[in-house]
């Protein structure tokens, strides 16, 4: 089993400054200055982490290229570019007043979507089995026409359209598990039935009204997104029925050629920006669901693109263990929190959560 893995220093030096938290700082409001919510240290943790524990050894290392103009402007629009091309030397804001970027912001975000079309080329190449991108800023909340929710570029829609363009990959799955709704993601394939778009969040946490399960895509693609709102408070059971009843069943009546992942992490336990109970042992079965899936439905072609989570301890423990998947590690690295949250009654399947899997679940029929 090869799994290629992307991370790069820059991608720890994109700074988002000194909001508070989420919005700028201004004493006017109380609001005073503090490391943005989207800062460096969970994801450079989590790289940490794969070096020390001897994980990264296990890995194929990836050089991430810049995305190119082309790439980038088979999503998002001209405008969308020029702001940031704009704004790169003195740094700016992708759009939406909550994502920041300091000088060069830019060229880190091309390198982050860059390391995601280099992970997925790699894939589909044959050159590793699978991989991990381990990019930041992250991707899947941007649109054609303006970044969002610390998203400048949307890296998986970027790089799945890449490998449709280059090497001529037709039906793509993308299943997004980071807590949020993947709205770029969807907005970027709605009217294509040759994507199909699966997004398991919170419901209604970002962007706000966003990720209902009556939206579906439109026109020829109607059908083909597919959102999973889950309740606050939802656990690794809930989770792992929600896999079960919708996403694998959505990913065998799709048969993919090929699945992509934004794998956020901020379903975990103890994430700033939510409030679901998912902890390192449920990651790890979802991950499992997913290199299984690939693997029964697609020669095991599957990509990783890190997205969300927040948490600078319990994050890395969360993404180590699906890279331990990805890499076919037989002993995985012990979570040493899971006594604080493995046991706890959330981690069972609640009949409102049952519920709002079951509205889902009567969808995935309309896949063709
Ligand atoms: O992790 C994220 C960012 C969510 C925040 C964006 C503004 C409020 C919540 N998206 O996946
Ligand atoms: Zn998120």
């Amino acid at each position: 089993m090869s799994t290629g893995y992307v991370y790069h220093e820059l991608y720890g030096w994109h700074d988002t400054g000194t909001h508070a938290g989420l919005l700028p700082a201004d004493p006017r409001r109380g609001l005073q200055p503090h490391r943005h919510f989207e800062n460096a240290e969970a994801k450079r943790r989590v790289h940490e982490l794969v070096v020390v524990s001897g994980l990264l050894d296990r890995l194929t290392r990836l050089a991430p290229r810049p995305a190119t103009d082309e790439e980038i402007l088979a999503v998002h629009t001209p405008g969308h570019l020029a702001r940031l091309v704009a704004a790169n030397d003195t740094g700016g804001d992708a759009g939406d007043g909550g994502s920041p970027f300091g000088p060069g912001g830019l060229d880190i975000a091309r390198l982050a979507a860059g390391g995601v079309v280099r992970a997925v080329e790699a894939v589909v190449d044959g050159a590793v089995d699978n991989a991990y991108a381990l990019v930041r800023p992250p991707g899947h909340h941007a649109l054609a026409d303006v970044g969002m929710g610390f998203c400048l570029l949307a890296n998986i829609a970027i790089a799945a359209q890449a490998v449709r363009r280059s090497r001529g990959v037709a039906r793509i799955a993308v299943v997004d598990i980071d807590v949020h709704h993947g709205n770029g993601t969807q907005a970027a394939f709605a009217d294509d039935p040759d994507v199909l778009t699966i997004s398991v969040h919170q419901d209604r946490v970002f962007p706000p009204d966003s990720g209902h399960v009556t939206e579906r895509g439109t026109g020829a693609g109607h059908g083909y997104a597919l959102n999973l709102p889950l309740p606050p408070g939802t656990g690794n059971g809930g989770y792992l029925e929600a896999f079960r009843r919708v996403v694998l069943p959505a990913l065998r009546r799709f048969q993919p050629e090929l699945i992509l992942v934004a794998a956020g992490f901020d379903a975990n336990a103890v994430d700033p920006l939510a409030r679901m109970m998912v902890t390192a042992s449920g990651y790890r079965e979802i991950g499992r669901m997913l290199v299984d899936a690939a693997a029964e439905l697609c020669g095991g072609r599957i990509a990783f693109a890190h997205e969300g989570g927040y948490d600078p301890v319990y994050v890395p423990f969360c993404a180590h263990a699906v890279i331990e998947v990805l890499a076919g590690v037989e002993e995985p690295l012990e979570d040493p929190f899971a006594a604080n949250f493995d046991n706890q009654g959330q981690q069972e399947a609640q009949p409102h959560q049952s519920a709002a899997i079951a509205a889902a679940e009567e969808l995935v029929g309309d896949i063709g």
